[in-house]
């Protein structure tokens, strides 16, 4: 079993976390992230279905869609873990699909559905991951992820015997590792309890606010979203139905949350269909809208 690293600066508080800014090069003002009509077929289905959306740097969108509407079909596609029927992913100004090793090392995700080598301790695991991206201050660096995520308890544990929560935060420490400028999410917090999903919203606003990174979320989180997302993109069998800010979203379907305008999307009720807003509600949504 790998040694816990030896912490390098003093503790600071749970929410200080980002480090230092990397030496990176910047994307030169184009879309962190842009698809173009990226389609997925498996056989005679259809789970992606001309999709086209971008991400600015600094912006974090969310990819909102029932169960099956292509979610992580769409993200996979975006890191190269599928290949695309049809379409185009370009990330930080790079086609994914020529020259996808030029832009690796900046981009990182977290899912539930990649699981880290059950065998490796997180001490070890992290360890792994962190020479992969050639972190050039490794030992500082996991210690300063074990600290923020709160690893420290279970650094020297077997990543299979990890409880699903702590899965989640393990996950999360990979895919912070490098810094990443785009960081992919997919359901980042659905295995937390509702005090660590806080404090891990409050911490990625904080690193997006740091980095200027790109987020792209996919959650089944409404409440989430509402906090953490600038733009909204909502999938439906494999479709983009909507785009639009989470303010516009309500205005347009005359809600007062993302859960009620979700509900009318999946079910396909649009906002002629339903009753008008209570006056309030105009009230309530001014404002924020782009
Ligand atoms: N390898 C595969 N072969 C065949 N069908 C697949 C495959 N992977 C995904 N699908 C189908 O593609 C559709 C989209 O799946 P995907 O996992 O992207 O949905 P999702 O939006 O992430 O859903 P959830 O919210 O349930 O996680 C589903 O109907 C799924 O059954």
């Amino acid at each position: 079993m790998q040694a816990r690293p030896a912490r390098l600066w003093p503790r600071r508080g749970r929410h200080a976390i980002c480090g230092r800014v990397s030496q990176q090069p910047p994307s030169g003002g184009a879309p962190a992230i842009e698809i173009h009509e990226l389609t997925k077929r498996f056989g005679d289905f259809t789970a992606v279905d001309r999709l086209s959306f971008s991400v600015a740097p600094g912006e974090t969108v969310a990819l909102l869609g029932g169960n099956g509407a292509g979610k992580t079909t769409t993200i996979s596609m975006l890191l190269g873990l599928l290949l695309p029927s049809g379409g185009s992913v370009r990330m930080l100004g790079c086609d994914m699909a020529r020259h996808p090793h030029r832009v690796l090392h900046r981009i990182n995700f977290s899912s539930p559905y990649v699981d880290l080598p059950r065998r490796l301790t997180v001490g070890q695991n992290l360890g792994f991951f962190a020479r992969l991206y050639g972190i050039p201050d490794r030992r500082a660096r996991l210690d300063e992820l074990a600290h923020a995520l709160d690893l420290e308890g279970i650094w020297n544990k077997r990543t299979g015997r990890l409880s699903a929560g702590q899965k989640t935060r393990v996950s999360l420490a990979k895919a912070l590792i490098n810094r990443p400028e785009v960081l992919l999410l997919d359901e980042p917090t659905a295995s937390l309890d509702p005090d660590t999903a806080d404090w891990l919203r409050s911490y990625l606003e904080r690193y997006q606010a740091e980095r200027h990174a790109a987020i792209l979320l996919a959650s089944h989180n409404m409440a989430e979203v509402e906090r953490l997302c600038d733009r909204v993109v909502m999938l439906k069998a494999g479709r983009l139905v909507d785009e639009a800010t989470p303010a516009a979203l309500l205005r347009k379907y005359g809600r007062t949350n993302l859960e009620e305008v979700f509900l009318d999307i999946a079910r396909d009720r649009r906002s002629e269909h339903l009753p008008a807003p209570p006056a309030e509600h105009s009230h309530h949504t001014e404002g924020g809208e782009l």
